[in-house]
């Protein structure tokens, strides 16, 4: 090979990060590839627009087909994001015989069966890795450093702005929607932030990881979804007083030939060792049968990190093409899907009501717990401004999620309650 050509799509956070990647490492890049890397075109929606990284104006175009089927392109950066029209040209561009590296988790957790099945018909190499949890090689350590265990659990957490704002307003106390702007600022929100803070772009990247750890084709309705929209300062000031961090969490858990698969807000006991994961960073603890707990941090967002994972993505496909071997490493998954029935689905459960102060609410509450078998590990009852109301807040023991939400039903039915204020898992005991 006397030169790699990359056509790049996007030159946004990712692709900026990506062009000085390139740029400035150089000199290992040939080390360990054996020839220059070059960008040969780059994909923008404006070319007038001012770049965060110097760049030949003559290299950008509008015009994706100047990429797609330009034949010195050996390979296709995907970081433009979106799903439909990317879709398209990746698929052309695979035909084509380009080999892709990708950010995209939002298309990867819809069409990445079709783009991999694609690629390998092709002859080609499609890698994802910068598509779950940014900088961390989190997708390589499944599929090569763990490929001789049997993965059981993994939980992470997997969207950086989440995590940023999850973090700023529980140590700072900072408001939502300032810490939200902030992180769309640094770059780590998506184009549009309801995907990160509504829980979907975690959802997906969990589709991604349980596909690959479980080798079992999740798909992103199997993901059970809750957002971090609906959290208030109160939820944050009462997870602290019983010993919580609140985390937006992915869990994955295999049981049998059985699997769960959730993203939601979580209060963790504050030695749980996601709980000092803070602002942008992300981690994903993995259990294998054989191996144990392991557990990968790092940067989950932002320029310089994403872009390393898709470049090292880069040096994957160079070193594939030395030894003639693109498009052989995808394995198709193994077992067919079993996803767990709500009864077979345990954890623990924080829930704050306001119910009306009156002789023997309490009594009736706690009663419709036993009659599900759910038993509390903290329970209290207290007053509020309101009056006539009293507030309650307890953390059950395990339970079976079928169970809780039958609970739930019947406490909504309950004329002395006014209102569920809210309710989250919760991993871990309280103080
Ligand atoms: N930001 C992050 O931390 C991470 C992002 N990702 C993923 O990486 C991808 C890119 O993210 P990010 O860099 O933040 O996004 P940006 O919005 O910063 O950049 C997108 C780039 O793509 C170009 N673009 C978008 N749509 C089109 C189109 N239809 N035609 C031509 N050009 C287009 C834009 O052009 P122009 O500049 O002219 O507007 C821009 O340069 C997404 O899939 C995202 O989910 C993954 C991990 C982390
Ligand atoms: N918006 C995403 C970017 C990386 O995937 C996040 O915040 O994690
Ligand atoms: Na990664």
């Amino acid at each position: 090979m006397e030169m790699i050509s990359i056509g790049l799509l996007g030159l946004g956070t990712v692709g900026t990060g990506v062009v000085k990647i390139i740029e400035n490492h150089q000199d290992k890049l040939m080390h360990q590839v054996g020839c220059p890397v070059q960008i040969k075109k780059v994909l923008v929606k404006d070319i007038n627009k001012q770049r965060a990284v110097d760049i030949n104006v003559n290299l950008l175009t509008t015009d994706a087909e100047e990429i797609i089927n330009d034949a010195d392109i050996d390979v296709v950066i995907e970081v433009m994001g979106g799903v439909e029209e990317t879709r398209d040209y990746l698929l052309k561009a695979l035909r084509n015989r380009k080999h892709v590296v990708t950010a995209n988790k939002d298309l990867m957790a819809l069409y990445g069966s079709e783009l991999l099945t694609t690629a390998s018909e092709n002859g080609c190499d499609l890698f994802y890795e910068a598509s779950v949890a940014g900088g961390i090689p989190i997708l390589r350590s499944l599929v090569d450093g763990l490929a001789s265990d049997r993965i059981t659990k993994m939980m992470g957490i997997v969207n950086g702005t989440t995590n940023f704002i999850l973090t700023k307003m529980s140590k700072q106390g900072s408001a939502y929607e300032e810490v939200l702007k902030e992180a769309q600022q640094l770059g780590y929100a998506e184009a549009d932030p309801t995907s990160d803070v509504e829980g979907l772009d975690a959802a997906r990247k969990m589709a991604i990881l349980s596909t690959l750890g479980f080798s079992m084709k999740i798909d992103l309705d199997d993901v059970k979804v809750k957002g971090i929209t609906s959290i208030t300062e109160e939820d944050l000031g009462y997870g602290k007083k019983l010993g919580y961090t609140m985390k937006l969490i992915g869990i994955a858990h295999r049981e049998g030939e059985k699997v769960e698969v959730s993203v939601q807000p979580t209060l963790l006991s504050e030695s749980h060792p996601l709980a000092s994961v803070n602002d942008e960073y992300n981690a994903v603890y993995v259990y294998g049968e054989a191996v144990g707990e392991t557990m990968f941090y790092g940067p989950g967002a932002g320029s310089l990190p994403t872009a390393t994972a898709i470049v090292s993505d880069l040096v994957g496909v160079m070193k594939n093409m030395r030894l003639g071997v693109n498009g052989k490493s995808a394995v198709t998954p193994q077992y067919e899907k079993i996803l767990k029935e709500p009864s077979e689905i345990y954890s623990k459960y924080f829930l704050r009501l306001h119910v009306k102060d009156e002789v023997g609410v309490f009594a009736t509450i706690t009663s419709i717990f036993s009659e599900h078998h759910v038993s509390f590990e903290k329970i209290l009852q207290l007053p509020v401004k309101e009056k006539g109301l009293a507030e309650i807040v307890l953390v059950t023991h395990q339970a079976a999620l079928q169970d809780y939400e039958d609970i739930l039903v019947k406490l909504r039915d309950l004329q002395a309650v006014k209102e569920i204020k809210s309710s989250y898992r919760v991993e871990g005991s309280s103080k």
